[in-house]
């Protein structure tokens, strides 16, 4: 799917003043963003992020899962770098929608764990493209990322897509009583890389 850039404001946030990059799917009409700070120009690999949607943890300070931990550690970590950009895609539930997750979640309540939850809805695990974030980074001039993420899928399907991820940055945050078994699912189902013991700091 191609993406077409619309327009370019700044977004002042707790941790640095951003510039927001709007998109559009002309296909289907989603509309993502890429929040940049610093020079964009240098060829020197950029720390990046490429943060799926999720209202519940992003908006909603769901425990459930590391989504809202990371976003904001994310954007903390670009401010501190003083460069860097995050591309926050609207792909919520892995791709399958606010209310299909409502529907995995309370399969989860019953007991699956997030892998069965989408089987049993008859999705597969992870239905996320990223191709328009190759789009984003060819807008914006940005050709090489330092990329934080725990997810090795997500590392191959951007480098399938001729983006150069020069390094992997972990993104370890969040871990909580109501989201150990999500983490733990992803670790054995999903090949999340975690380390065995972390010291994390639960709270946002
Ligand atoms: N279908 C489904 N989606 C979920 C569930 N929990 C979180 N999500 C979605 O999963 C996406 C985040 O994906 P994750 O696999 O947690 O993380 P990731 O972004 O792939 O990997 P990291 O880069 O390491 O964070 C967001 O779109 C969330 O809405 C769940 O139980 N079921
Ligand atoms: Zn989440």
């Amino acid at each position: 799917m191609a993406v077409r850039y619309i327009q370019t404001c700044r977004l002042p946030t707790p941790f640095g003043v951003f510039d927001m990059h709007g998109f559009e799917e002309p296909d289907t009409g989603k509309e993502h963003v890429a929040l940049t700070l610093g020079d964009l120009d240098s060829p020197e690999p950029m720390l990046a992020r490429t943060h799926s949607e999720c209202l519940t943890g992003d908006a909603l300070y769901s425990m459930r899962c590391d989504c809202g931990y990371q976003l904001e550690e994310a954007l903390r970590s670009i401010a501190r770098e003083g460069r860097g950009i995050l591309m926050y895609l609207r792909q919520e539930g892995r791709g399958i929608g606010l209310l299909n997750k409502i529907r995995a979640y309370n399969l989860q309540d019953q007991g699956a764990d997030t892998v069965e939850a989408n089987e049993q809805l008859g999705f597969a695990a992870d239905l996320r493209d990223y191709s328009m974030c190759r789009d984003m980074l060819e807008h914006l001039g940005i050709s090489s990322l330092r990329l934080m993420t725990n997810n090795p899928r997500k590392v191959d399907a951007l480098t399938d897509l001729g983006i150069d991820i020069a390094e992997r940055v972990p993104l370890h945050v969040g871990r909580n009583p109501h989201n150990e078994h999500y983490l733990n699912t992803k670790q054995s189902k999903l090949g999340h890389w975690f380390e065995t013991h972390q010291d994390d700091d639960p709270a946002l």
